[in-house]
């Protein structure tokens, strides 16, 4: 199987980089994927909205009636300055003001609920982009996974996920918000003296291109503190994960440089974002000041010349202090939606990888006498390409009777790991096919599939839960003490169960740390025989394994073997071969030599009477 140290080689990533003398290089970060337009996003992740667009429509309605409540304040309080203040008469006052307070109160009300509304909204839809993103990349393959930096992929589904909700859901109630509240301030204030409207219209488009000005210097900074702070993630997350190599080599001082390096572009870009945003609260607060001074001047000359009351130049600057904001949230929609972009486009790229492979168009059974037939495999012709090398597995061609043990063997690098691949469908052949029962695999629903082959991997993966909860994973009932007692007999991990502190309820720590190597090898061993499938597929399972343990594994699978059930077993143990039915023995991926013990089970494909089959 591919080592961890060929794929970052490959990926020109972290190790590859820091074997050069030259100290703290930095890995090259991926390119950026060109951003996507606000149409191209709402095209991309409105569907997800289903089921939340009527809180979104009722949030904007909120916001829309929270606005027109502000307008009809800001016109009693002319009403309450020209009548209740001008004549010193309280008789004017108690009226507007009892409706001031309603309003008031009514205005405060809608904008809770629209804020609530649009939170419900965004919230789900974060939640539900998190897990269709989170479902999406569990279909890719492992190992396009394993390519990328897994800070930058936790980094898209965390914060990408949520620049995008903020661009197709809160953002768009918000921005949709806004452009309503400038249309009716400005309608209310054209009521009161059209003038004086013209001169706060006029100072919108100030107030909108100093923002967008602002906006496209932003970006570019943005963006440098974006990227920035993905090779920070990444940078600490290999550093972290490869703690033991970095301790036992002397790796920290570089380790250190790496992380210098990478937090200095971080701080020298996040220092720029703040001068900038420093800036730009006191620009537009100059260009807001120069607005007010210039509707006050016309105001005074209005009042001296009869055409408005004071209490009509107050409603002005109100009018003011309410536009600003709406202005200035629509001047800066280019940076949200500039930086969101971003996101999405780096969200998308992560959703646009294709799935490893596809479920069958048509799971019609072609060959209905032999569904419920053994598990027999058989490998017709199988070819594997890798682009610029040659290919993975070429032109295999194999028979493996059900209830037989078969063992692959082969150097490192013939093509055994791939063939295992196949089996479990992590990908398909590029020639020929692999039938399972007859039926080629593409032919069956990927969860029926899975469920009929086991897959042992060579990692002995473990979540952070506890050993039963290791055990049991991927079993859809819990099965009970009786077999999980079975299965833990069987893959020897009964040895060491009744040592640990809690038994079957120990916690086993981030990646099984709490473990050894061998016992995290026993209980993903008996993870894999308490799950029920007709074929077993093990990868190098005797790995972390003493000898006395390797021979009981093979006692075990003999056992299953007795039972009717296929085992596939790849290793590099020579010594174990002569348990098997069939040796494989691989080479630059073909088959070199099959050995067939005499014993061997049939395939049922090879039975008189059944020729039929091979041609459908
Ligand atoms: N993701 C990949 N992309 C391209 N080529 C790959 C990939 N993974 C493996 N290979 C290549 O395919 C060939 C077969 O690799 P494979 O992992 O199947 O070998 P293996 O027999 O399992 O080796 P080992 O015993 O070291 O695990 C090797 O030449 C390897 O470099």
């Amino acid at each position: 199987m591919s080592t961890l140290l060929d794929a970052q080689a490959e990926a020109g990533g972290h190790l590859a980089v820091s074997a050069g003398p030259a100290g703290p290089a930095v890995t090259d970060e991926p390119p950026e994927p060109p951003r996507l337009s606000w149409p191209q996003v709402l095209r991309r992740f409105w569907p997800l909205t289903a089921g939340r667009r009527l809180a979104m429509a009722g949030a904007l309605l909120c916001f829309t009636l929270a606005v027109v409540a502000d307008a009809i304040g800001i016109e009693l309080l002319s009403t309450l300055i020209d009548g209740a203040v001008e004549n010193a008469d309280l008789d004017q006052f108690w009226h507007p003001a009892a409706i001031w307070a309603v309003v008031t109160l009514a205005a405060a009300a809608l904008t809770y609920a629209g804020s609530v509304l649009t939170a419900s909204a965004s919230e789900r839809f974060s939640r539900r982009l998190r897990a269709h993103t989170h479902d999406h990349l569990l279909t890719v393959a492992p190992e396009e996974l394993d390519r990328r930096a897994l800070g930058d992929v936790l980094s898209r589904v965390v914060d990408d996920t949520e620049d995008v909700e903020h661009l197709t859901v809160s953002g768009a109630v918000s921005t949709a918000g806004s452009a309503l509240a400038v249309v009716i301030f400005g309608i209310a204030a054209w009521r009161q003296s059209w003038m004086l409207a013209l001169v706060v219209l006029a100072a919108a488009p100030c107030v909108w291109l100093l923002n967008r000005w602002l906006t496209g210097r932003t970006h570019a900074v943005s963006m440098r503190t974006r990227v920035a702070h993905g090779a920070l993630t990444s940078t600490l997350e290999q550093s972290f994960t490869n703690a033991a190599l970095v301790q036992a080599y002397n790796g920290r001082p570089a380790e250190r440089r790496r992380l210098a390096a990478v937090s200095g572009r971080l701080m020298r870009a996040r220092l720029r974002q703040t001068r900038l945003a420093a800036v730009q609260g006191p620009l537009t607060e100059l260009v807001e000041t120069a607005g007010l001074l210039a509707v006050i001047g016309i105001g005074v000359i209005n009042i001296a010349t009869g055409d408005l009351t004071v209490g009509g130049l107050l409603a002005f600057t109100a009018y003011l202090t309410f536009l600003y904001p709406p202005i200035t949230a629509l001047g800066q929609l280019g940076l949200v939606a500039s930086s969101s972009g971003t996101s999405a486009a780096r969200l998308v790229e992560l959703l646009d990888l294709e799935p490893a492979v596809r479920e069958a168009r048509s799971l019609v059974v072609h060959d209905r006498e032999i569904t419920a037939g053994p598990a027999g495999i058989a490998i017709e012709g199988v070819t594997v390409r890798s682009p610029g090398r040659p290919d993975r597995l070429h032109d295999v061609s194999l028979r493996i009777p059900a209830g037989a043990l078969a063992m692959v063997t082969g150097p490192s690098g013939a093509g055994k790991s791939t063939l295992v691949e196949l089996l479990v469908r992590f990908r398909d052949p590029d020639a020929g096919r692999i039938r399972l029962g007859g039926r080629d695999l593409r032919d069956r629903p990927l969860g029926e599939l899975r469920n009929e082959v086991t897959l042992l991997p060579q990692e002995p993966f473990m979540f952070d839960e506890t050993v039963r909860d290791n055990i049991t994973y991927g079993v859809p009932e819990d099965p009970g003490t009786g077999p999980i007692s079975l299965a833990t007999r069987d893959s020897g991990a009964a040895e060491f169960l009744d040592r640990l502190p809690d038994g079957l309820a120990t916690q086993v720590g981030q990646r099984g740390r709490a473990l050894s190597g061998g016992q995290r090898q026993r209980i993903a061993l008996a993870r894999a025989l308490l799950r029920e499938g007709s074929v077993l597929v093990l990868d190098e399972p005797t790995t972390g394994l003493d000898p006395q343990a390797a021979q009981n594994l093979i006692g075990t699978l003999r056992l299953l073997t007795a039972r009717g059930r296929t085992v596939v077993l790849v290793t590099h143990d020579l010594g174990l071969t002569r348990y098997a039915d069939q040796v494989i023995e691989m080479r630059a991926g073909r088959v070199h030599r099959l050995t067939v013990s005499p014993d061997a089970p049939a395939h049922p494909l090879d039975r008189p009477g059944t020729q039929q089959l091979k041609a459908g």
